[in-house]
């Protein structure tokens, strides 16, 4: 009587596990019902040792992806400049997703006077300025400023076009650099990630038109 109740809160767990939307409460819960499944079919008369091997499997494949989650779900520490960059540029990614993102990205300084990006090349980089200021400079002639949390040769990367302006640095300035193929190896191990950046280059072009009516046409 004793094994048949236990049985039946085993049950009643499975019953809640597949309720509740939480995966880490679903897998727990699982393996709750699971384990209390283990005494109903030992005490058999005939012990059921194959079903106490199959729930015996399901609690070690719920263990080990409960123990991924939670891993994942881990608070992340993160330096003073990834904090200003979640909120300045990936407040729309979680700290974690920012960091992988970050992961492949190099970190670059130039000094006033220095070109970041050249008029008319195929750069395959992506860059984003973190501190200090640039100019957008077409043909010599200015065309906009550019600061901390936008990126710069967006167009292009976005594009495969050839570069749309010269960026010069106005002051020191702290950028970060992706190359083209790092990106696209991020996006194949986490295909998310590649809707989130556009989202976010999608905001940044927004940003521009806003502050100067129009990103710099290419007319060649
Ligand atoms: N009007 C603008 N405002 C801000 N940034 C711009 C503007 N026009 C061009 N840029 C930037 O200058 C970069 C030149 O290279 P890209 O065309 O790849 O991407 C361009 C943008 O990042």
């Amino acid at each position: 009587m004793f094994y048949l109740g236990l049985f039946f809160v085993a049950n009643l767990l499975f019953c809640v596990a597949y309720v509740v939307r939480d995966m880490a409460w679903l897998r727990a819960i699982t393996i709750l019902a699971a384990s209390l499944t283990l005494p109903y079919f030992f005490a058999q008369s005939e012990p059921l040792y194959s079903a106490m091997g199959w729930q015996v499997a399901f609690i070690v494949i719920n263990t080990v992806n409960l123990t991924v989650l939670l891993l994942e779900r881990r608070p992340i520490r993160m330096t003073e400049a990834e904090q200003q960059l979640h909120i300045s540029t990936f407040r729309t990614l979680t700290p974690r997703e920012m960091l992988r993102v970050l992961k492949p990205a190099q970190w670059a300084e130039a000094q006033p006077g220095d070109r970041l990006i050249e008029h008319g090349v195929r750069l395959g980089q992506l860059m984003l300025i973190h501190q200090g200021r640039a100019e957008v400079r077409k043909h010599g002639v200015f065309r906009a400023n550019v600061g901390p949390g936008d990126f710069i040769g967006e167009m292009s990367f976005a594009t495969g076009n050839p570069t749309s302006a010269d960026v010069v640095a106005t002051e020191p300035v702290q950028y970060l650099v992706w190359q083209r193929e790092d990106l696209e190896r991020l996006y194949l191990k986490h295909p998310n990630l590649k809707n989130a950046m556009q989202n976010i280059l999608g905001i940044d072009m927004a940003h521009k038109l806003s502050r100067h009516g129009d990103p710099v046409a290419e007319t060649g």
